[in-house]
């Protein structure tokens, strides 16, 4: 490339500023910090882009999507929308921040809409036509795991036997967001002493769903009627709508109030309403720090689903691991832009959010490796305990 075409000057600035960039992303980068900044700006972007891939593919994988709480999910969908609100109504927003949220926003809602199609309209769907959900405990292997109690007479445990059980576990593992949205904890308990979770809102639904657990066997529980189904997924679905509801018309409350304040409702510019950059500032920055205090609270309902679960199945740790590495070099690229007090202020909220949720990306990183390991000793505990049973076995005859 021509050096003319590839070097520009930028503004007022009379350096040479990297041309493409400023032609295509409308950004100044005129020094090798700007140059990292701007790189590391990319990257973010990049891991963005490809960020819920990976669990957009799990979840079609598993046709469910019982590993990812809903309500981490939508955390994301509001933030994004008070980030997309605020993109546009700062007027210094650069292409690439509006680039990044309209890609992230938009992986989010794919997520998002798979998530509602697997966990609730296929299920409903499948509890209307009266066929089985396909993650329910099968009847037969609803027996205690500790087999103390048993009759004594009951032969030793085979190897189906012992497959059963560990099936059991297996069952635990891949369907504790299912079992928790059945109301039906399996035999009327948990497994490893692990209540299933809701992630959901409370609502009538939960309730009732716990209502109808005192009352009636699994098999009662099965024979409950579509209509109640229904029922219970419309107002956990109408428990999530209106606090997404709520939620979503926040940034443009504060739109408006902002217009009215400065003057623009009344077909005033921020100008001539007397009211300089600095009351901008203020809303914009308001908005940034509600949608930080949203993305930074979204982490917990997820981090808490993987706690009453014991375990991260079906969710998928490379999508946790890009939005580290993009919220990471997200601030790279500010910090690497400038370090003076007053950038830094005007870009607290984010910053805050993307360092916190870095930390909380990392404890849910250590959750799966923590998880998995606890599943992979159980495993072989299992195993030890068949080979002993099997030792005994054989040593009595
Ligand atoms: N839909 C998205 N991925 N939005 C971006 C969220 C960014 C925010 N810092 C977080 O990590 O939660």
């Amino acid at each position: 490339m021509e050096k003319s075409l590839a070097w520009a000057s930028c503004g007022e600035e009379e350096k040479a500023c990297v041309g493409w960039i400023k032609r295509y992303f409308n950004d100044c980068v005129c020094s090798p910090s700007g140059e990292l900044s701007f790189g590391l700006g990319m990257v973010s972007l990049v891991c963005w882009g490809i960020a819920e891939i990976p669990q957009i593919i799990t979840n079609f994988h598993s046709k469910s999507g019982h590993g990812v709480s809903l309500a981490f999910l939508l955390t994301w969908v509001i933030g994004d929308i008070f980030n997309l609100v605020g993109c546009l109504l700062e007027p210094v927003t650069l292409p690439t921040q509006l680039y990044t949220a309209l890609l992230y926003t938009a992986t989010t809602v794919v997520l998002v809409l798979q998530t509602l199609y697997y966990d609730y309209w296929v299920r409903w769907w499948k509890k209307k036509r009266g066929l089985q959900a396909p993650l329910e405990v099968e009847e037969g292997s609803c027996k205690p795991l500790n087999p103390k109690n048993e009759d004594l007479r009951q032969p030793l445990p085979t190897l189906t036997a012992s497959r059963r059980a560990s099936s059991r576990v297996d069952v635990y593992y891949t369907s504790a967001r299912s079992l928790a949205s059945s109301g039906t904890p399996p035999c009327r308990s948990s497994y490893l002493g692990v209540v299933p979770a809701r992630s959901g809102p409370s609502s009538s639904g939960y309730m009732e769903s716990s209502g109808s657990d005192e009352e009636g066997s699994p098999r009662h529980q099965s024979r409950s009627s579509g209509v109640s189904n229904l029922k219970k997924i419309v107002s956990r679905s109408v428990g999530y709508g209106t606090f997404a509801a709520g939620a979503v018309g926040l940034p443009f409350q504060t739109k408006a109030l902002m217009e009215v304040q400065t003057g623009l409702a009344g077909g005033r510019t921020v100008q001539e309403g007397g009211i300089g950059s600095l009351e901008e500032n203020t809303y914009g920055l308001l908005l940034g720090w509600i949608m930080a205090a949203i993305y930074m609270g979204g982490r917990l309902p997820q981090i808490y689903l993987n706690i009453k679960r014991g375990s991260v199945e079906g969710l998928n740790p490379l999508m946790f691991l890009f939005a580290l590495i993009a919220n990471a070099t997200y601030v790279g690229s500010i910090l690497s832009r400038s370090v003076e007090w007053e950038r830094i202020k005007a870009n607290a909220p984010w910053l805050l959010d993307a360092i916190v949720c870095v930390l909380l990306d990392l404890f849910i990183i250590i959750q799966f490796v923590y998880y998995k390991l606890l599943h992979k000793r159980i495993a072989n505990n299992e195993d030890d305990d068949f080979q002993g049973f099997t030792e005994t076995k054989k040593n009595h005859f």
